[in-house]
This record gives structure tokens, C-alpha cells and sequence, in this order.
């Protein structure tokens, strides 16, 4: 027969955690969890549960033993073949069964039945720390695989403040991630006894705005110079969330502004394959949520800025698609949500055009009756760009480019193979997810560019964290994106990738962080006496490297 014992434990927190002696990770009890300091630990189910490990899970438990061997190993020799199983499109599947992987704490779980206590789990998470970097999510749209609850943690904000450490140069030890457990919609996850998250409906309206309210204030009223990075909530959470705290902290919203970032860089890489200007194009963006928004905006406003071109008359080279078709005016408020008032086409130019039963206009109506130059895919809608589609993107241009930029792989839109074939090596691609080269006519192999927000926004969030921004601006987000467009391979060998490779992104994103602090610096926004001019040599000395250090002994030095 055994009998439970009682042990006097004189450890705290991640002391206790990090005991494999005594660590019980989600077994602690509530009395437990008060008492050493975990609730803002651990999620909020009780039971945890293994299953198989993967070469995710093997990396995953090598950075929780060693920071420096876990990124030594990913920069030193294998960034472009190890990038995949710790971020997209591994990290997919990860989220997906997290709750039957969770072995230990990670990061800060603010749930949302305990946010009496979330200043206190704040403070016990971040105690003694100097954070530069939060990295949060809720958890509503992750990638294109929807809500996933509480497992965001894992496979969105860690991954991606993993992304800042390895590409960007941030001391890991500087950044915190978290998530905001407000419930799920996911059925498969609320039904599932082993999810470990809340799980409940998720909260929301008002409710939803405070919960998320609070943590914010706290993030500013302790980090008050720290970058806020939000990632992949719902569309309209996102949105609102981002227009609300956007003047008064440096925020950033990775779906919405990396994303469009990142496919400005691409676009402008295109055009000088086609030696046109981003004002001669008309773009059509299939999928009108955060991403695609975030697209249409960022390329709208480098029209704008660089080819002097009304606002008005820069908007009508957009042509966004939704699920309901194509957005014009008489599909009606109830369809068209509020931020896409820009780009509602109106009625009386699609007379004539083919509409299906409910009045709505397909993609491949729109491209026949546009002749766009630019589709750039953001829908979730796996193989939407079918052969006619992209055959017909071919009829109305030399060189269509075409970026299919849904994750995972397996929602891409097409096959850039397949775009690559039918429309014999003339298309210019990205995506959103890693693919191997496609072959050309001549037999020489197409790199296919990574069109994804990770080769820019490690840089975009240093720039801004090294000169102290008080607010991450447009005009910080556009000299990032001309600073990585001007790195293009393309621009010297047409017939080269878009975008720089993965193996490259540190040297990248270094650029893209000086061109972002001399922005912050000349407009403004930073908070430093030093000058643009010395932007450059700041950035280089606050890169974080993994190597160790020396050890010495000190009572009160580092724990
Ligand atoms: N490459 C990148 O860096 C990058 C960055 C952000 C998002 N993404 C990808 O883009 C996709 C969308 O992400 P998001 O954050 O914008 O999500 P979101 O949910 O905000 O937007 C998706 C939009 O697509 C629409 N949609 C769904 N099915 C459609 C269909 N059949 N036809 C037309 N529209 C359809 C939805 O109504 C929604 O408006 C995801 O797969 C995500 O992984 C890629
Ligand atoms: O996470 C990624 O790979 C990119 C992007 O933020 C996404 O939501 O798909
Ligand atoms: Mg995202």
C-alpha cells in the first residue's frame, strides 16, 4: 500500500519547475500552485499527458536543458533545415496536439478565470528579468489551421520568440511569451479530456477587451520600452487590438503588419524582375482577412509614398476577394467588414461579368475581366489557384507573379511546382511555407522564395527594441521592407529567388534592424540620444550570440 508524503520544499517558481526532483508539472493542485508562485505557470487543467515524441518535441526539450546548444546547434549549422520543424510548417502540428505533448512550463499562461491574480503572475514571471520582447497570443487564428485554445504557447508565441533569438539577435533571456486563454470555438478540443487549457467557449466583447486590456497595461506600466507582439488573433480582434494601443506603445501585429512587410519586399523584387513600378501593377488578394488586409494596405501605402500617387487612386488597383467573391459594394455591410471600406469595388464597373446565383464574382471572373499582373493567395483555401487560374493569370501578362502564401503547406493555393509548369517557368513565385525548387524550361532549377513574415520581422522588432521606439510607425515597417527588397537575389540574377534565403536571415534581418532604428531615430520615434548615423554599430552591439560565458561564483548573481 503506499502512502502520499509530505515534503517541505523551500524552492519558489521556476526553481521548482525546473527541479526534476520535485517538478509535477500540471499535477500541481490549486493550494499548490498559490502557494509556490505557479499559477501564471502552468495552464489551467490539472492532468498532464504524453504521447510520442517527435523531432519537434527533441528540440523542443533541448531548449528547455540549454539555451546555448539549442541555438548553436539551429545558427551555426542548419538554420534553413532545422527552421522548419521548430516554426512553420511543424509548428502546425504541434499546436494542434499540444495538450497530449505537454511535458513543462513555458512562458506566462494568463487564463482568464484568474485575472484577479494576473499582476501578480505577471510580476512572479518576469521578477528580476529586463524584458525587451513580448511575444502574445490568443490563439484564435493560428496559421491557417483556426482556433487552437490554450496551445498557442508552444508553436506560436515561443516559436516565434525563438524566430527573434535566432534571426533577430535577441537574449532570449530578454523576451517572455505568452498566451491569452480566453477559451476556445474548437469542438475537437473542448471535447477532448485531455486538453489542458480552459476549457470553455471562448470569452468575448467587452469582457474580451478588458481581460486583454489589463495585460496590456501591465506590459506598459512594467516594460514601458518593451516591443508588444500580437500574434494570430481573429481577424477583427486583431484589427481593433492593434488600432487601439498602436499610439500609445510600440505594438506590433505580425499577421497584419509582418505580413504585409514582408510581401512588399517580395512585390518590389518582382517588379524589378519585370522593371516596373509597384503603381503599374493591379493586385488581386485572395483572402481579405489579416493577412490580406495587412497586404493590401502595405502595398497601397509604398504606392502611395514612392510613386506619388493619390491614396483614392492607389486603393482602385486592389481587387480583394472573400469568401463571398469578389468585395463590391452590393454584397452589402453584413458581408463586408468595416477596415476593407477601402477596397469595395463598385457595382457598375462589373456589368456583363458572370455572377453565380447569389450575385457573387469568382476569382477566375475577376482575373479575366482585370488582367491583374499580381495574385497574391492569404484564404486558407487550399489549391484555390487551379490550373485555369493560373493559366488565365498567364493570358493577361508576360510574367504573372504569384504568391501562394497560406500556411501550412498542405493549405498552400497551388503548388509552385504546378504554377511553375503551367505557365512554363514564366510565373515568379513565393510562399508562405518552405518548397523545393521548381524546374525552368531550360533545366535550371527556380528557388522559390519564402515569402514569410519571419525573414522580416525579427529585424523589424530589434530596430524597433535597440532605439527605444515608443511606437512602431509605418514609415519604421516600410524603410525595413525597401532595406530587404534592396537584398533581393533577384535584383542581380533574374532569374533568381525573390526574397534572400533562410540561411541568410540573420545578416538580413541585422540590415533590416538598422534600417529600421535610423528611421525610428530620424523621425522621432525612438527614445535615444545617440545619432542615425550610429545606428548601425548600436544594433551590432546588442546582438545576442549563443556562446558561453565564464561562470563565477556569487551569492547574489544570476539564478
Ligand atoms: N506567409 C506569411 O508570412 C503569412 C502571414 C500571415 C498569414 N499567412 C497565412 O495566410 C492565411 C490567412 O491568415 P490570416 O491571419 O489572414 O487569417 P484570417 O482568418 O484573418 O483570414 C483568412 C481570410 O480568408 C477568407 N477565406 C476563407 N476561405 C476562403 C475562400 N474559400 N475564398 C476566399 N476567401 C476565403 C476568410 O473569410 C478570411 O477573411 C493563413 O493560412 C496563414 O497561415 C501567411
Ligand atoms: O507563422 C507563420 O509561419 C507565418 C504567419 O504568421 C502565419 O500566421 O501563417
Ligand atoms: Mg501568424
Amino acid at each position: 500500500m503506499s502512502r502520499q508524503k509530505v515534503f517541505r520544499v523551500a524552492l519558489r517558481g521556476d526553481e521548482l519547475l525546473n527541479n526534476p526532483r520535485f517538478n509535477k508539472g500540471t499535477a500541481f493542485t490549486v493550494a499548490e500552485r498559490k502557494a509556490f508562485g505557479l499559477t501564471g505557470r502552468l495552464p489551467s487543467k490539472l492532468e498532464g499527458h504524453d504521447s510520442a515524441i517527435r523531432k519537434n518535441s527533441f528540440l523542443q526539450s533541448m531548449k528547455s536543458q540549454n539555451l546555448v546548444l539549442y541555438y548553436t546547434l539551429l545558427s551555426r549549422f542548419v538554420i534553413d533545415s532545422l527552421k522548419p520543424i521548430i516554426y512553420t510548417p511543424t509548428e502546425a502540428e504541434a499546436i494542434s496536439n499540444y495538450s497530449h505533448l505537454f511535458r513543462r512550463s513555458e512562458g506566462l499562461y494568463l487564463t482568464f478565470p484568474d485575472q484577479d491574480t494576473m499582476e501578480e503572475d505577471f510580476l512572479e514571471q518576469t521578477k528580476g528579468k529586463d524584458i525587451d520582447l513580448i511575444v502574445c497570443s490568443d490563439s484564435e487564428a493560428i496559421l491557417g489551421i483556426g482556433d487552437q485554445g490554450w496551445s498557442a504557447i508552444r508553436g506560436i508565441s515561443s516559436a516565434k520568440s525563438a524566430i527573434y533569438s535566432l534571426i533577430g539577435g535577441i537574449d532570449p533571456s530578454h523576451s517572455l511569451s505568452v498566451v491569452l486563454d480566453v477559451g476556445t470555438n474548437n469542438e475537437e478540443l473542448l471535447n477532448d479530456h485531455l486538453y489542458v487549457g480552459w476549457p470553455y467557449k471562448r470569452v468575448r466583447g467587452e469582457e474580451y477587451d478588458k481581460f486583454v486590456d489589463k495585460f496590456v497595461q501591465l506590459v506598459r506600466k512594467y516594460f514601458p520600452q518593451s516591443l508588444l507582439h500580437f500574434e494570430d488573433f481573429g481577424v477583427t480582434n486583431a484589427q481593433r487590438i492593434l488600432r487601439r494601443y498602436r499610439d500609445s506603445h510600440a505594438v506590433f501585429n505580425d499577421d497584419i503588419q509582418g505580413t504585409g512587410a514582408v510581401t512588399l519586399s517580395c512585390a518590389m523584387a518582382a517588379v524589378g524582375v519585370t522593371k516596373t513600378k509597384l503603381s503599374e501593377q493591379r493586385y488581386i488578394i485572395y483572402g481579405a482577412g489579416s493577412a490580406g488586409l495587412g497586404i493590401a494596405r502595405q502595398l497601397r501605402d509604398a504606392i502611395v509614398s514612392a510613386d506619388s500617387v493619390p491614396e483614392a487612386e492607389a486603393n482602385k488597383l486592389f481587387y480583394l476577394i472573400d469568401k463571398h467573391g469578389l468585395i463590391k459594394e452590393s454584397l452589402g455591410q453584413a458581408n463586408i467588414r468595416e477596415d476593407l471600406k477601402d477596397f469595395v469595388r463598385p457595382d457598375d464597373e462589373w456589368v456583363g461579368v458572370k455572377e453565380n446565383g447569389a450575385g457573387e464574382i469568382s476569382l477566375l471572373e475577376t482575373i479575366k475581366k482585370v488582367k491583374p499582373t499580381i495574385l497574391i493567395g492569404c484564404s486558407t483555401h487550399a489549391g484555390a489557384f487551379t490550373e485555369e487560374i493560373v493559366k488565365a493569370m498567364a493570358l493577361g501578362c508576360e510574367r504573372p507573379i504569384i504568391f501562394p502564401l497560406s500556411n501550412p503547406s498542405k493549405l498552400v493555393e497551388v503548388d509552385p511546382k504546378d504554377a511553375n509548369d503551367w505557365t512554363q517557368g514564366k510565373a515568379l513565385l513565393a510562399t508562405g511555407s518552405p518548397f523545393p525548387p521548381a524546374k525552368m524550361p531550360n533545366g535550371k532549377d527556380y528557388v522559390i522564395a519564402e515569402c514569410n513574415n519571419a525573414l522580416i520581422y525579427p529585424g523589424l522588432g530589434f530596430g524597433a527594441i535597440i532605439s527605444k521606439s515608443k511606437r512602431m510607425t509605418d514609415t519604421m515597417i516600410i524603410a525595413g521592407a525597401r532595406r530587404l527588397a534592396s537584398l533581393s537575389p533577384a535584383l542581380k540574377d533574374p532569374d533568381d529567388a525573390l526574397l534572400p534565403d533562410f540561411a541568410d536571415a540573420p545578416q538580413i534581418n541585422f540590415e533590416v534592424a538598422v534600417a529600421v532604428a535610423e528611421q525610428a531615430v530620424e523621425e522621432g520615434s525612438a527614445d535615444v540620444s545617440w545619432k542615425k548615423e550610429e545606428a548601425r554599430e548600436r544594433v551590432k552591439q546588442h546582438l545576442w550570440l549563443p556562446i558561453y560565458g565564464e561562470y563565477v561564483y556569487d551569492k547574489d548573481g544570476m539564478m
